[in-house]
């Protein structure tokens, strides 16, 4: 009530500070947030559709435009230039009494580990969809995504303005390709100019926006008698008819007043609601973000149909009042510095604040800032529910879990295990019931690298700050791998594509002003063993007139488990024994590092372990002899051994007509692909899972395009290595190196 007075007396003052006092909701209820994900495939209008939120939110003066690059949330210079988002950006605005977070996302394939990120920290979805192209194949990836983080969603069905686009066709493909149960609660309509208005299912009205002010008001038309009123009454009725038998509330309403009619345009919101958060039902909404239309109801749609933190993330309430937050990300701020996006799960973050993070680090919030994309206001303090961008952490990475000790979180743990009747025995051994995997478990998973490719300063002074700038961008995006290769001299970037690379190429010179070189792309192989060996590396040296000696016997053998291990057999259990552990620790560094690079073609040797037998160290030899010849043994090993090489595998799930299945298949084959499952999707479609090397799926996108006359969408991931044949295996070696 005093938010509310306090608000109106600004407003006669200055309405600019309305804004303000509107989010001083900071103060509201947890109840009162909303914390929302935007999710699509590549240009489906996220961007446009989030430019409008903030517009009718009162959070900008202008309408911010992606094609002339002033928009707010795609605010890299990167983004701006090529009309494409690359990083989530966080936006928050006042709606309706209600708080709305919102994480703007990219919709390429290079940039999955963005969404994944961006779904650790939110408790409900709005997916966009392009009117003209239905559901496409990045909307079944983001949509899979949703599944896996259990989020509700709504639908928003954009580029209604085109005369191409195709209402039923989008709800149908919603059916069909991502097995939902939309619930379609407008539907457009449009007059003899092709003017676009909708029709709102439950309240029976004719929703018309006017251009001239930028969509801002909108009319509402109660429909006169006629065929259109009687068609959308059906529609109404039939809406009523599927959530009573979703849920039970109005199941019980329509039963006792024996009459659809009699049932509450508020009832029926509540029932969606319920059915939405229940992950039942999927609300599908439409307009045009750009021609301004039915953006409101879609704000209204997010505050009414879509959970609030408290309804979400039950499991972290045995953190009583303790502070607990996840950290979804991490930016680099040309003023600020690194910033660290917060979702406050419980507890309130204040500033100065000590903090733990996931690795044990104590860390300490020096800034609080509420997030407008790239412009921030400082804020004192931030309650549970909410998103904090936060200055002054320097350890925590993407994904960790703040506390406010490790104390508090060993606490909530014991919490958690005594309300789930769980005794510690019982947690160590089941790895189902893991809690400390409950409590992580909504962190992303950083996907292996695919490609890799050398990266190189413009000059050797310009090193150091291109390794820092790396070493930044990696905090930002995880997903990105860094390493330094001692055989070459090279740092080598690994990555998700070429894309991705570039992108990095270009962040390094706007934001770091590194003018780098990259090296071409390449898959990015793993190596293995092909069979156990044994060997003795003896190495003797003068270095600076102090005698440097170390003999040291190894093995490698196959294991996926462990990386290195003492030999356990009689004649060498004796002597390990006695190994001083500083010496041991020296050969295992040496040793494990050998295996980042293996003989063949310089790929990472994995299911791999390093057995110790023996090691001799002459007094006197430094540690780091110790450890070159630790790797030097390694090296010897794996090339008398001789190493396999794995090929990354990707996971398609492809959805073709019918008619187009043969097809799809028969090119499928020749690309080595391994069919795992075909399954019917709806009438008319198949839904084709398939493993398949990434070497043979170059262009295969517009492959598909081709051969299914543009009908088919699919989603491609990676998922593993895999052996080779030794024809593909010389290939692939020729590839490598540049011969093919
Ligand atoms: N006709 C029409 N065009 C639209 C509409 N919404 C967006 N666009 C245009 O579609 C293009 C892509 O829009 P964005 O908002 O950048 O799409 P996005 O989904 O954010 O794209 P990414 O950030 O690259 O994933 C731009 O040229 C927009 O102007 C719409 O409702 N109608």
């Amino acid at each position: 009530m005093l938010q509310c007075t306090l608000s109106i007396f600004l407003f006669r003052r200055n309405k600019l500070l309305l804004r303000y006092s509107a989010l001083g909701l900071k103060r509201c209820y947890s109840t009162d947030i909303r914390n929302i994900g935007i999710l699509a495939h590549i240009d489906a209008g996220k961007t446009t559709t989030t430019e409008r939120m903030l517009f009718y939110a009162g959070k900008t003066r202008a309408l911010g435009e992606v094609h002339r690059g002033n928009t707010v949330t795609d605010y890299l210079a990167q983004e701006r230039e090529r009309g494409i988002t690359i990083c989530s950006s966080a936006v928050t605005f006042p709606w309706n009494g209600k708080r709305i977070n919102l994480l703007d996302t990219p919709g390429h394939i290079d940039f999955t580990m963005e969404v994944e990120q961006s779904l650790c920290a939110v408790d409900g979805v709005v997916v966009v969809l392009d009117g003209t192209a239905g559901v496409e194949a990045q909307t079944v990836t983001v949509w899979t995504q949703a599944d896996k983080h259990k989020l509700p969603r709504l639908v928003f069905v954009n580029k209604m303005d085109r005369p191409d686009a195709n209402f039923e066709k989008c709800v149908y493909e919603l059916k069909t390709k991502l097995d939902a149960e939309p619930v379609c609660t407008q539907f457009p309509v449009k007059n003899n100019e092709g003017h676009l208005s909708i029709y709102d299912v439950i309240t029976l009205e004719q929703l018309s926006w006017q251009q001239k002010d930028y969509g801002r008001v909108y009319q509402k038309t109660k429909l006169e008698a006629s065929e259109a009123l009687r068609d959308l009454q059906e529609k109404r009725n039939e809406l009523i008819d599927k959530l009573s038998g979703l849920d039970d509330e109005l199941a019980e309403i329509v039963i006792s007043t024996e009459s659809f009619d009699q049932v509450s345009n508020e009832l029926i919101g509540k029932a969606i609601r319920r059915a939405t958060c229940q992950k039942k039902i999927v609300p599908v909404l439409l307009g045009s973000a750009y021609k301004n239309i039915g953006i409101q109801r879609l704000m209204d749609a997010i505050n009414d149909y879509l959970p609030n933190p408290e309804e979400c993330n039950q499991i972290y309430e045995c953190f009583g009042n303790d502070l607990a937050g996840k950290v979804f990300k991490i930016v680099h701020d040309k003023q600020r510095g690194p910033l660290t996006l917060v979702r406050l799960i419980r507890g309130e973050l204040k500033r100065g604040m000590r903090l733990t993070c996931s690795s044990g680090q104590a860390e300490v919030v020096s800034k609080i800032y509420e997030p407008l994309a790239d412009e921030y206001r400082e804020v004192s303090s931030v309650q549970a529910g909410d998103v904090a961008i936060c200055a002054g952490l320097k350890s925590t990475i993407t994904g960790d879990l703040l506390t406010s000790s490790h104390t508090s979180l060993k606490n909530a743990q014991k919490r958690l295990m005594k309300i789930r009747g769980v005794t510690i025995q019982q947690h160590e051994d089941d790895d189902e019931l893991s809690v400390d995997q409950e409590m992580f478990a909504i962190g992303a998973q950083i996907p292996d690298a695919v490609y890799f490719c050398s990266i190189e300063p413009p000059s050797i002074s310009s090193q150091t700050a291109m390794e820092q700038a790396l070493k930044q961008l990696q905090r930002e995006d995880p997903s990105l791998r860094v390493n330094y290769d001692a055989v070459t001299g090279q740092t080598v970037l690994g990555g998700m594509g070429e894309l991705h690379m570039d992108i990095i190429k270009s962040r390094m010179l706007s934001e770091y002003k590194i003018d780098v070189d990259l090296g071409p792309l390449q898959i990015a192989y793993k190596e293995t063993i092909k069979s156990p060996s044994t060997n003795t590396l003896s190495l003797e040296k003068e270095i600076a007139g102090s005698k440097q000696n170390v003999s040291i016997t190894l093995e490698v053998v196959n294991d996926e488990v462990e990386v290195f291990c003492l030999d356990k057999s009689p004649e060498n259990v004796q002597h390990l024994k006695a190994l001083r552990p500083r010496i041991l620790q020296v050969v295992r560094k040496g040793a494990i590092s050998a295996l980042e690079r293996g003989p063949r073609v310089g790929g990472q040797v994995v299911d791999t372990q390093i057995r110790l037998h023996n090691v001799l160290v002459g007094r006197g030899t430094a540690d780091s002899f110790i450890m070159a010849a630790a790797a030097q043994c390694v090296q010897k090993l794996l090339t008398t051994s001789g190493t396999r090489l794995l090929e990354p595998i990707m996971a398609l799930q492809i959805v073709a007509p019918n008619d187009h299945v043969s097809g799809v298949m028969a090119d499928l084959s020749r690309r080595r692909a391994i069919i795992k499952d075909v399954t019917t999707k709806g009438e008319k479609n198949k839904m084709i899972l398939v493993n398949a090397p990434l070497s043979e799926l170059s262009g295969y996108s517009s492959a598909l395009r081709t051969i299914s006359s543009g009908t088919a969408s699919m989603t491609m991931q990676p998922c593993g290595f895999s052996e080779m044949n030794s024809l593909d295996e010389t290939l692939a070696i020729r590839r490598v190196q540049g011969l093919e």
